[in-house]
């Protein structure tokens, strides 16, 4: 048996702590597939005698992170601290530039520096893996890397935040609002650190900047993600959703327009959709992440699992740890780093589509009149509106209109001439209905 794997882990929480119990309840199983042994050197957290539920007296206790990047007896750095930036990125860097195998779950920090990590770890001949940034325990990183690799993708969509995901499939389960739904995700371990990435669909974008890029063969391209989360998400909207054959997700979309990866343009959003009741994506609730990859000889393709969590994300960890035990790391995209596109952007205008759009008005006359004329003048054809009853209190009331199949820049011009009105309440709440 060859020698074992050595790991020094940085970060003790989640994921940290889960990983550490997946070596050591699955130990046969893990050493078996990988050909020899994966071992804990090291390992690092901001609090040394926190109680974390698992034995740490086998292992060094590191007090400086960044010492684990030079360290003679570790082969693998496994990063599960997060943050874009700060200490996991320094870490990063040095470990890939002494030649050590980087492992990490921080999508934010491969969403922004994915590239120049990338690029060292090629320099260096370091394995570099990130299976449990995205979408967590789902293998769709190594789905879309190796899986569709023989295909054109023309769209790659999903459902890539769990605790948006767990908190608009509670609602819509109990009626419960936002806020109290956030607090359980949060207690449940499914948040970032900073909840605001998830509500605010910061963090999907992240992940879709990430699956973009491998299944399109791009450079990741993190700042052209148009992105809006579920905080403005009312129970109301999920109400009327249903009422309409349809269920709100927050949902990530990058599709290439007008060509493909060399010459295409790349649209990449993060937004709250309806979808369709028999959509595969509205049976998707709880903290499960779903991606759909359409590649143009595979067709439509399904990955659905665990998107957050301690095992199915430590599940992903160390898939990738018996890659590199195996000496079958690979590249971490498709293409070599030094060969993947730069794509332009696509105009989120010329998307052809139906919408959901939500007014908060007052309740006065007329005030539909205006928004149905602004509607006209902008272009946009209505296929339906629904005005739901009066409130008590402030005099204003929620219409909510459905849009047939338009160009979308139509119904943001409609929104300009509206903007400012007396007539709102509130902003407009646009909600594309995902078509099939
Ligand atoms: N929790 C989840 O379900 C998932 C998390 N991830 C990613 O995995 C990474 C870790 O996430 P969690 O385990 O949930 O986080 P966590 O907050 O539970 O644990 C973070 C760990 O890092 C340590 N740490 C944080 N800042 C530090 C610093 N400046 N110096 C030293 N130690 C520091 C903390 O002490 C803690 O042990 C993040 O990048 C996250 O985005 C990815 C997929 C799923
Ligand atoms: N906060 C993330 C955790 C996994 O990436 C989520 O909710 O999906
Ligand atoms: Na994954």
């Amino acid at each position: 048996m060859a020698e074992p794997l050595r790991l020094a882990i940085a970060g003790l929480g989640t994921v940290g702590t889960g990983v550490i119990r997946l070596l050591e309840a699955n130990r046969e199983v893990v050493e078996r597939r990988a050909g020899r042994a994966i071992e804990v050197v090291a390992v690092n957290a901001r609090e040394r005698g926190k109680d974390r539920g698992v034995d740490l007296s086998r292992f060094a206790w590191v007090d400086d992170m960044q010492a684990m990047a030079t360290r003679a007896d570790v082969d693998v750095v496994v990063e599960l601290v997060g943050g874009s930036d700060g200490p996991a990125l320094t870490l990063a860097r040095s470990a890939l530039d002494a030649g050590k195998g980087f492992v990490t779950a921080n999508k934010a920090m491969v969403a922004h520096h994915g590239m120049e990590l990338a690029e060292l770890a090629a320099i260096k001949s370091a394995p570099f893996a990130f299976e449990a940034a995205v979408a967590g325990g789902i293998p769709v990183v190594k789905g879309l890397r190796e899986g569709t690799a023989a295909n054109a993708l023309t769209r790659i969509y999903g459902i890539l935040n769990g605790t948006c995901n767990y908190i608009l499939s509670e609602m819509e389960r109990t009626g419960a609002d936002f806020g109290e739904m956030l607090s359980a995700a949060q207690e449940k371990g499914y948040a970032e650190a900073d909840p605001t990435f998830d509500i605010e669909g910061v963090d999907a974008a992240h992940k879709l900047a990430i699956l973009a890029a491998i299944g399109f063969g791009t450079r990741i391209d993190f700042e052209a993600v148009r992105c809006s989360g579920i905080t403005q998400v009312s129970a109301t909207d999920i109400a009327q959703a249903d009422a309409l054959g349809y269920v709100v997700r927050l949902v990530g979309i990058a599709s290439m327009e007008n060509g493909d990866e060399a010459t295409g343009r790349l649209l990449q959003r993060v937004r709250p959709c309806l979808v369709p009741f028999r959509h595969p994506l509205a049976a998707v609730t709880g903290p499960t992440n779903a991606v759909v990859a359409e590649g143009d000889f595979s067709g439509r393709l399904l990955f659905q699992g665990a998107g957050a969590g301690d095992k199915p994300t430590a599940s992903a960890v160390v898939a990738d740890l018996i890659d590199i035990a195996r000496g079958q790391a690979g590249a971490p995209f498709s293409v070599p780093v030094n060969q993947l596109a730069t794509a332009e952007q696509g105009d989120p205008g010329e998307r052809m589509g139906r919408d959901y759009i939500r007014f908060t008005v007052a309740d006065r006359p007329g005030v539909l009149a205006e928004i149905t004329a602004a509607m006209r003048d902008a272009g946009v054809s209505i296929e339906s509106l629904i005005q739901r009853g009066r409130d008590r209190d402030g005099g204003e009331v929620q219409v909510a209109m459905v849009t047939h199949e338009g160009p979308e820049r139509c119904v943001t011009a409609a929104l300009e001439l509206l903007e400012g009105s007396p007539s709102l309440a509130a902003d407009p709440l646009v909600m594309p209905i995902l078509g099939n």
